[in-house]
């Protein structure tokens, strides 16, 4: 997956510009940033659902477009409508790639396929229950199921980890993990924490008011890198392994963020 001066505007706003990356089978890339600063709009772009307004963006070779084959997708929560007719289990297997097993044929690999994606998620108890029934957490761990269902070459993750509890971010944050490494899906993850997902991010690229930096955890979430880039003075604590950005409100969009754990 890769941008080549890639420059995204609405209007007289310019969200990012000259933005070139190269994205390998395998590589974890955090896309982090204050509310507004374009971070959905690059998955967007990458869906192909937001044209560039210059540059170039190809995935897995061919030029970013609607339904592409190889990407997995795991949009910004919203709840289903609580009377949805859809189980957990047939909303995890509209992601087994229906090209080999058909949505309707529910052979032996299929059910394989989905129960052991239902188990990858702790979802197994509620397999069976309508999904407009399950809490937010339930649901989203259902639809990153539903994501990795079909071995996606590249995943596109929308603050997944927004309503679970820390011991499922833990446990999200494993499984996507794992499946960049293992499998070799070059993922890029949008999120405002960056502290549950650290262990397994290899790139960061951090948006700032029409700016960017790109780097690894530790070249970017460091003081003197991110008050250039907010053009205003940032804090950035380590504190017991985890990143504290201390600074305006609209630093990290997270007023609770910039408290510093004692
Ligand atoms: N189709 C559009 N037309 C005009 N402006 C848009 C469009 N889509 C997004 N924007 C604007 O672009 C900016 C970036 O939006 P985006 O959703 O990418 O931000 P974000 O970083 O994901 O924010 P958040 O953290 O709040 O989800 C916002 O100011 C938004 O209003």
């Amino acid at each position: 997956m890769s941008l080549h001066g890639a420059q995204l505007s609405y209007g007289p706003r310019t969200l990012w510009d000259g933005l070139s990356l190269d994205i390998a089978a395998g590589e974890f890339l955090a896309v982090l940033g204050a509310n507004g600063s374009g971070k959905t709009s690059f998955l967007k772009v990458l869906l192909g659902l937001a044209p560039l307004s210059a540059g170039t963006v190809m995935i897995d070779g061919a030029p970013a477009q609607r339904g592409h084959r190889s990407i997995g997708y795991v949009p910004q929560h919203k709840n289903f409508a609580p009377d949805t007719a859809l189980r957990a289990r047939d909303l995890v297997g509209l992601g087994v790639d229906g090209h080999k097993w058909g949505v309707r044929i529910r052979g032996r690999a299929y059910n394989q396929r989905v129960d052991g994606l239902l188990a990858q998620v702790g979802a197994t108890p509620y397999a069976k229950i309508p999904v407009g029934m399950l809490s937010g957490g339930e649901q989203q761990r259902l639809r990153i199921a539903q994501a990795l269902a079909s071995n996606p070459r590249v995943l596109l993750c929308d603050e997944p980890l927004l309503s679970l509890d820390l011991h499922h971010q833990k446990a999200v944050s494993a499984l996507v993990g794992e499946q960049a490494k293992a499998n070799g899906t070059a993922v890029v993850f949008v999120t405002h924490e960056i502290n549950p997902i650290l262990e397994h991010v290899d790139r960061v690229l951090y948006l700032a008011d029409g700016r960017f930096t790109i780097g690894t955890p530790a070249q970017v979430m460091r003081t003197e890198v991110l008050s250039e880039l907010y053009g205003t003075r940032v804090e950035v604590l380590h504190s017991n392994g985890r990143i504290v950005v201390v600074g305006a409100a609209r630093v990290d969009g997270h007023a609770a963020q910039e408290v510093v754990p004692s």
